[in-house]
């Protein structure tokens, strides 16, 4: 299984990074919604040079170029509520994708322990798709195990991209193994080393769909 680290490189996509990251910038919530839709426009396209292209003669005013472009569309599946600035930069440049959706929220109980809970699925078929699951935050890596065995239910892709921008180790570890021997490519913004007794990231971001949605009760 490939595992790509975007910010391992030195590009613009560091700042967008660092911006989310940052409380002082974390204060407006339609600057950090937008930081994370930009970097999911920049990850498309990276992802989009694993895509089958073929040549295509296109008719212009003056004549016919040939260009040679992608010749199959992907579902990007993303998990509610945080995943839905990353899907929007996703879907910003993979426009003609199909979509799909899934619900997946820590539920905690007295002891401050939490269990994932998946309430909502919303997908077309993911027979032969390749399919692009995406997440922001990859922290014990749960939601997404669970989301994509929530997914295979509406049938098998022959490709997942999971796309996520902060990432714990651990997390990268668990879901390496999980998907060791299937078709599978991680695309991360950064590997952070620490998960707090909460299951956070740290340094991490904090709680990103309060961050761009507020507070829950
Ligand atoms: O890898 P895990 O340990 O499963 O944690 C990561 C999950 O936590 C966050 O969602 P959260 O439960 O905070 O829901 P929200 O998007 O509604 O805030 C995040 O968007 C992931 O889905
Ligand atoms: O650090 C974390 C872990 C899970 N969910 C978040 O939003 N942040
Ligand atoms: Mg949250």
């Amino acid at each position: 299984m490939q595992t790509i680290i975007f910010n391992q490189q030195q590009s613009i996509f560091n700042r967008f990074i660092a911006e989310i990251r940052d409380t002082s910038i974390q204060t407006d919530p339609m600057r950090f919604r937008r930081n994370i839709e930009r970097m999911g426009e920049i990850m498309a396209y990276e992802i989009s040079k694993e895509f089958p292209h073929a040549a295509k003669d296109v008719t212009t005013p003056l004549g016919v170029a040939s260009e040679t472009v992608m010749t199959e569309e992907p579902v990007i599946a993303s998990i509610l509520r945080a995943g839905l600035p990353l899907h929007q930069g996703l879907l910003n440049y993979f426009d003609r994708a199909e979509n799909a959706f899934v619900s997946a929220y820590r539920k905690y109980n007295e002891k401050g322990d939490f269990d994932i809970h998946i309430e909502y699925i919303s997908s077309p078929s993911l027979n032969d798709k390749i399919v692009l699951l995406s997440d922001p935050m990859l922290a014990t890596g749960t939601s997404i195990e669970l989301a994509y065995k929530a997914l295979l239910h509406k049938g098998k892709p022959k490709h997942v991209h999971i796309v996520s921008l902060i990432a714990s180790e651990a997390g990268v570890q668990y879901v390496q193994n999980m998907f060791k021997d299937e078709p599978v490519t991680l695309w991360l913004g950064a590997v952070d080393e620490e998960l707090n007794s909460k299951s956070y990231i740290v340094p991490g971001i904090g709680d990103a769909g309060d961050l761009a949605y507020g507070s829950k009760i």
